[in-house]
């Protein structure tokens, strides 16, 4: 692939907990301005390839890691290189929404002030990460609001609105509906393709009907390895792979 074409990448990435090998010479590259979704079984190492990206291992002891992450010609593990710095680059969303026990305003009020923003900024950027975000209609008259009494749903979009603020080029997303209703998670869904205009997005999903209603791409994986990747149609329609076939089909996971 041409690199123009590739924004975030992983070359020949091996990562073990202890003696358990959890990847296993992963490669794969991920386009710019695209959703591509991580999908297979539990425990296959989505979760664990997603965040390394992000360098949430660097902090395991017994986390060992080789190969290359690369954000365009960044070597994401080069020594020295600031982690804030980097995750400013690339931001994260959780499973669990988890915004911080203050205000609406606040909760992306706080990343702009460590990061620098200048004070007079701050309002602007923030109205429009809520309005980017699908939120600021529900809440602009109660930004002073504890953010911990907002809905699942509506946590959610204020933490999507809280990582956009500080304009990441990529936003990794783990499962960010897993514990959302059926609306809910149909208004994020919304929210990622209207994202991807601005942001290149790598979603880790167990729901099958998600991967095709957001994705571009979808890499599927399986014990630590890729088995198959490609346009998210032609995996879903016509998968190479029998273990592809038989894992997109719900018969097993
Ligand atoms: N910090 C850790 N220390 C030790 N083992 C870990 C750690 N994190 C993950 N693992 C193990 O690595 C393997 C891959 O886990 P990972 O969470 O990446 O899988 P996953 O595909 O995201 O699964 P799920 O879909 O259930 O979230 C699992 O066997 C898990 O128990």
């Amino acid at each position: 692939m041409s690199n123009d074409l590739v924004k975030l990448s992983a070359k020949g990435v091996n990562l073990w907990f202890g003696n358990k090998q959890v990847l296993k010479n992963i490669s794969v590259d991920f386009e710019p301005n695209k959703v591509t979704a991580l999908i297979g079984p539990s425990g296959c190492g989505k979760s664990t390839l997603l965040r390394a990206f992000n360098r949430m291992h660097d902090l395991s002891p017994d986390a060992r890691i080789e190969g290359k992450f690369m954000l365009e010609n960044q070597d994401l593990y080069e020594k020295g290189l600031s982690v804030t710095q980097l995750r400013r680059r690339i931001g994260m969303v959780f499973q669990k929404a988890n915004p911080f026990p203050k205000s609406i305003y606040e909760n992306i009020n706080y990343g702009l002030k460590i990061n620098d923003i200048p004070k007079a900024e701050r309002p602007g950027i923030i109205e429009n990460a809520l309005r980017e975000s699908y939120i600021w209609e529900e809440v602009k008259d109660e930004l002073e609001k504890p953010a911990t009494r907002l809905s699942g749903g509506q946590q959610q979009r204020l933490c999507i609105a809280r990582t956009v603020a500080l304009r990441p080029e990529v936003i990794l997303m783990d499962e960010p509906c897993s514990a959302l209703d059926p609306l809910s998670t149909l208004k994020i869904e919304e929210l990622i393709v209207k994202l991807k205009k601005d942001f290149t997005i790598v979603i880790v999903t167990h729901n099958m009907q998600q991967a095709q209603r957001v994705a571009d791409k979808t890499v599927f994986m399986y014990l630590g390895e890729i088995i198959e990747e490609g346009q998210t149609k032609d995996m879903f329609a016509n998968p190479k792979n029998e273990l592809t076939a038989n894992y997109v089909k719900g018969h097993f996971g």
